[in-house]
């Protein structure tokens, strides 16, 4: 099949390869010049693992192409994707403006009938509007054609999106219309051929699905840093308690690791975007309010244990932090919400300076900070360390997971970890003379 998809970040790019992995003819439109330029090279503008190759190799079969020009993507596929960005507006809900605009362009240029599958995170009612855009378009053009819209919302993450997208958990469609249904059956056969994946509902429930995945999703964040929060009052361990609670089928085991609060471009977004839907129709979503408070206050939970460390945000000042993970998450070099940003930024602040590293964030680090005297960016893991005061973590790459405590240890001026993901055992780490504080490990730290 023929297949345009406007926006070649996280999901068009990762979508557009995959398609045309499994066979299909891809067009990719962006309205970043620069970033098309690097793609028809095969310069990927991104780190995700597995995407590099797959963009090159369909690239270099002709299956996949890019271009800046919206005319062309819309002349070439039978379906015509949005997979812009939906960021956040000033007031929370989600901002419209490019999903609007790659409307406007389709019915501005569409000669034949086509089916506009909306991929990006838009709040329940948006596939009308496109409908609108897509119509009023064709109005001005004197023009009478069909056309459908169909909500397709993505659930891939950052760090594993190749693999998520060739493995769907399910695929949500948004229609009632049978050829549009088809023609989505036709285009994911191949994502679904162990089982049937497809899961085909009405548009606005499908719109609703994609934040109710991503409100529970980060709830059960939420929940547990609450509790790691109440067992450090308590002198539990979180830990503990997340393995007891996780053992019971019904909570299971996975999404619920505490840690400094969960960032990247959508959790933090869509939680927003969905309390904001709430109130317009006149809804007060009080869950939703408390899941994003807590994780608000979340990201400041190291730079607490910090201060209580050495008595005061004052007491801060001249002393070096190396930091482990820049990124949200492993796997990615995205910052956007990062919670290392907050740690950064309140260190900076308070007069301290940061030792920083980053398996693949620190190109993206140091575009987000330029040159700065209270920040380094260190080549490797334990250059960070050297000299530095104590140690924090805010991402848990697999590289940080079994450092060489004794040799850390020569590295720092005190053997003092503050672990924003409870990656360290430390039971251990006491026993080795190390000073360790961990999100919700009571038995660690010395209590209020
Ligand atoms: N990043 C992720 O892991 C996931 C994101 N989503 C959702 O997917 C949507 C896209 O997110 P990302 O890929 O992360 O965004 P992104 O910000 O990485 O990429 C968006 C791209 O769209 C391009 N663009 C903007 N206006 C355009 C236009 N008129 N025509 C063509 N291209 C245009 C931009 O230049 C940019 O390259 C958002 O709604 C997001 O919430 C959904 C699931 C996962
Ligand atoms: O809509 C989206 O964009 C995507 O958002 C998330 O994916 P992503 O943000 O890439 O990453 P996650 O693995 O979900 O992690 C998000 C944040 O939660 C944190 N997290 C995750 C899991 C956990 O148990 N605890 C925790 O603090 C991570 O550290 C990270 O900061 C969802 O998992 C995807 O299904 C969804 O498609």
């Amino acid at each position: 099949m023929k297949i345009t998809i406007f926006g070649t970040g996280y999901v068009g790019l990762v979508t557009g390869a995959c398609l045309a992995e499994v066979g299909h003819n891809v067009l990719c439109v962006d309205v970043d010049q620069g970033k098309v330029e690097r793609l028809k090279q095969g310069i990927i503008p991104i780190y995700e693992p597995g995407l590099e190759p797959i963009v090159r190799e369909n690239h270099a079969s002709g299956r996949l192409a890019f271009t800046t020009d919206a005319a062309e993507g819309v002349a070439f596929g039978d379906i015509q994707f949005i997979a812009v960005g939906t960021p956040p507006d000033e007031d929370g809900s989600a901002d419209l403006q490019y999903v609007r605009a790659v409307a406007r362009s389709i019915g501005a240029h569409m000669t034949t009938s086509k089916v506009v599958v909306n991929k990006s995170t838009v709040p329940v009612g948006t596939g009308d509007q496109v409908r609108a855009e897509v119509q009023g378009q064709l109005d001005q053009r004197g023009l009478s054609l069909t056309f459908d819209v169909v909500s397709n919302p993505e659930f891939l993450k950052e760090g594993a999106a190749v693999n998520d997208f060739m493995k769907p958990d399910r695929i949500i469609v948004g229609t009632t219309d049978p050829h549009s249904e088809r023609l989505m059956r036709e285009l994911y056969a191949p994502f679904n051929r162990n089982h049937d994946r497809m899961l085909v509902m009405d548009l606005r429930s499908a719109e609703l699905t994609k934040y109710a995945a991503n409100a529970m999703l980060a709830t059960k964040i939420s929940f547990m840093n609450e509790l790691a929060n109440l067992a450090e009052r308590l002198g539990a361990d979180i830990e503990q308690v997340r393995i007891g609670i996780g053992s019971d089928p019904r909570i299971g085991y996975h999404f619920i690791y505490p840690g400094c609060g969960y960032g990247g471009s959508c959790f933090p977004k869509d939680v927003q975007a969905l309390h904001r839907t709430a109130r317009e129709v006149g809804y007060e979503a009080t869950l939703l309010d408390a899941v994003e408070a807590v994780n608000n206050r979340q990201k400041s939970r190291l730079i607490d244990l910090i201060q209580r460390h050495y008595g005061g945000a004052a007491a801060l000042a001249g002393k070096t932090f190396a930091l482990w993970g820049l990124a949200f998450k492993p796997n990615t070099d995205d910052m956007r919400a990062a919670p290392s940003r907050v740690v950064m930024e309140a260190l900076w602040a308070a007069g301290a300076r940061v030792q920083a590293f980053d398996p693949e964030a620190m190109e993206e680090t140091q575009r987000i900070y330029g040159q700065r005297d209270d920040l380094m960016l260190c080549g490797t893991r334990d250059a960070a360390l050297k000299g530095a005061d104590a140690l924090i973590v805010c991402t848990e790459w697999k590289s940080f997971r079994a450092p060489d405590f004794a040799l850390m240890a020569e590295s720092l001026r005190e053997k003092t970890i503050f672990d924003g993901r409870n990656v360290y055992d430390p039971q251990r780490l006491a026993e080795q003379g190390w000073r360790y504080y961990g999100i919700g490990r009571g038995l660690s730290v010395d209590r209020p």
